[in-house]
């Protein structure tokens, strides 16, 4: 059988408490219902926020949704006061953690050592990186995926081998994240193939694509990318369930 497509989500900061733990029992009912996932099509992945974590690990238990963080400490635990420490992360039952996204690189100033440091320690743990990489401004997916195998083999450069955890890459160009709409399919396609052969080569992992995605994209991408990181588009879960519809069209096509 083809490895399942990967199909997460980072809430952001969008949601309040009460409003995350409703979408999270709807994707979670979803997700315990929908053939893709159930028939191993799709494996699902959900990043809320740090408050959220314990009660949604709770709320998946018996399912095979990964939680994860959107984001974790370089620090081992200590006196680092505001921040979560991976070792805790990994404690409470998360299976996957956000590394490097451009809000973070952005905003809070999240460099490539931090986003190295990151990495290693999210393996050392076991906790999956979802190592964000992505270019700053639109351009050819030539120059896009050059700049994506740089910032890949930057993040990775403090990770022993073997890797300890499985690794996710979400291509993410800076320019198609809060959009109206994602990058064109032909750009993703590229770009993604690239990284994924780079990967393929380099320990192995998989490439989802992230930025504006919603509804009809996987199925536009026609097998070129092994996933999707959501945003905005599945804050009505319904969205997700019409994503987990492509995902079984997808394979009925595949066979
Ligand atoms: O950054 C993203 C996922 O983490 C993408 O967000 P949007 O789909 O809302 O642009």
């Amino acid at each position: 059988m083809t490895a399942p497509l990967l199909i997460g989500t980072s809430l952001k900061m969008y949601f309040g408490y009460q409003q995350t733990l409703d979408w999270c029992r709807q994707v979670t009912d979803i997700a315990r219902r929908h053939p893709a996932v159930t028939q191993g099509h799709a494996a699902l992945f959900i990043m809320p926020s740090f408050p959220t974590l314990a009660p949604v690990l709770e709320m998946v238990r018996g399912t095979d949704i990964r939680i994860g963080a959107q984001n974790l400490s370089d620090q081992p635990p200590g006196a680092w006061t505001g921040e979560v420490s991976a070792a805790m992360l990994a404690e409470m039952g998360c299976r996957c953690v956000e590394i490097g996204h451009a809000e973070r690189r952005r905003h809070f100033h999240e460099d490539e050592t931090l986003v190295a440091a990151k990495t290693a320690l999210a393996m050392t743990h076991g906790l999956s990186p979802v190592l964000c990489v992505g270019e700053g401004e639109e351009g050819d997916p030539e120059a896009a995926a050059s700049e994506c195998i740089r910032q890949m083999e930057s993040a990775l450069a403090e990770t022993p081998h073997p890797r300890e955890a499985d690794l996710i890459v979400a291509y993410e160009p800076h320019w198609a994240i809060g959009a109206s709409q994602p990058a064109s399919s032909e750009h993703i396609s590229a770009v993604c193939m690239k990284l994924q052969a780079y990967l393929d080569g380099h320990g192995g992992g998989c490439v989802i694509y992230g930025g504006s995605a919603g509804p009809g994209l996987l199925s536009r991408l026609e097998g070129s990318v092994q996933g999707m990181f959501l945003g905005r588009f599945v804050h009505d879960a319904r969205a997700f369930e019409q994503i987990l519809d492509e995902v079984m069209t997808l394979h009925a096509a595949s066979r």
